[in-house]
């Protein structure tokens, strides 16, 4: 990942005392920020067992080495991705590999930027809002904003404007000019694979990594895709106006008034929750 000059990236944590790999939760210092568990399970090289706010990894304070369980999304690409041409949505991504349910897919890699210093002129596609703190205080998620009133009814677009712009996460990952596969992965409403923001090397939320794991089995040359999380008539286009669903795919980063770019991929964790169709002990269970 790149980092914006003008962003402190957080000191490494201190980590947990655990030698050789981290195994008793009840002694793991990492465990602990987990709820007192591990969040994977071994099978497989590590499975995440259920989509959580946030994962705590272990990392480079750590006393435990690579092999730790709870290094899972750190250990680089396990299964053979390919980008591939699709008639209506562009450059699209499979896997040559069976993945099983809860594996990790691929990090979501670009520039580390400040949402404030996005270039409001030129379009972009391949923006990801960190959103991870919004979703864990419970002010901001997505969903909740849009209970909250302040979505859908526009009345007075300046006032939306502000509104919305206070719930802005503070850092975003902008793949526009530097990035990995997870650029190409499209959106879907079905999706199989789902976002989870982690933490390995600090604890600060508002710059998470994001990771991409499979919510389901997926089986080989099946298009992989997550839910970019937009919430349907939740888009102002230029002209103040909202935009249709439709539009909006095929406007990932767009401008509202004044020049501001606004709103693209938001990671809300909990949303995401309703796309595992596991626990993963279900497909343990069933053989899987
Ligand atoms: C992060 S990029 C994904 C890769 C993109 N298809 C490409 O060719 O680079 C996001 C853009 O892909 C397109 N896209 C993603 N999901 C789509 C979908 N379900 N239907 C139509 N277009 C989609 C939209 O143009 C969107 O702005």
């Amino acid at each position: 990942m790149k980092v914006a000059c003008n962003i402190k990236f957080p000191p490494n944590a201190t980590g947990c005392n655990c030698k050789g790999a981290c195994w008793d939760p009840k002694t793991c210092e990492c465990a602990r920020l987990n709820g007192s568990d591990f969040p994977y399970v071994q099978r497989d090289g590590g499975r995440l067992i259920e989509a959580k706010d946030v994962v705590f990894e272990c990392g480079p304070n750590c006393g435990c080495g690579p092999s730790c369980v709870n290094r899972t999304s750190q250990r680089g690409l396990r299964y053979r991705l390919e980008v591939f041409r699709t008639p209506m949505k562009g450059w699209a991504v499979r896997s040559w590999d069976f993945i099983p349910a809860g594996a990790p897919v691929c990090e979501y890699i670009g520039e580390l930027t400040r949402t404030e210093e996005l270039d409001s002129i030129s379009e972009n596609n391949y923006i990801f809002d960190i959103d991870c703190l919004q979703t864990m205080r419970g002010l901001g998620g997505r969903e909740r904003r849009q209970q909250d009133g302040s979505l859908p009814v526009i009345q007075n677009v300046d006032k939306v404007d502000e509104q919305r712009l206070e719930n802005v996460p503070e850092f975003c990952i902008d793949a526009g000019s530097i990035g990995n596969i997870a650029r190409f992965i499209n959106h879907s409403c079905e999706p199989n694979l789902f976002i989870q923001c982690v933490l390995s090397s600090h604890q600060d939320v508002k710059l998470a990594r994001v990771m991409l794991f499979a919510a389901d089995n997926i089986p080989p040359l099946q298009e992989l895709t997550y839910d970019y999380g937009y919430a349907l008539d939740s888009v102002l286009g230029p002209d103040g106006k909202l935009r249709s669903a439709l539009v909006l795919l095929s406007h990932f980063t767009w401008q509202i008034g004044r020049g501001k770019i606004y709103r693209n991929l938001v990671a809300s964790p909990p949303m995401y929750k309703k796309y595992t169709r596991y626990p993963l002990y279900h497909f343990l269970t069933q053989g899987n």
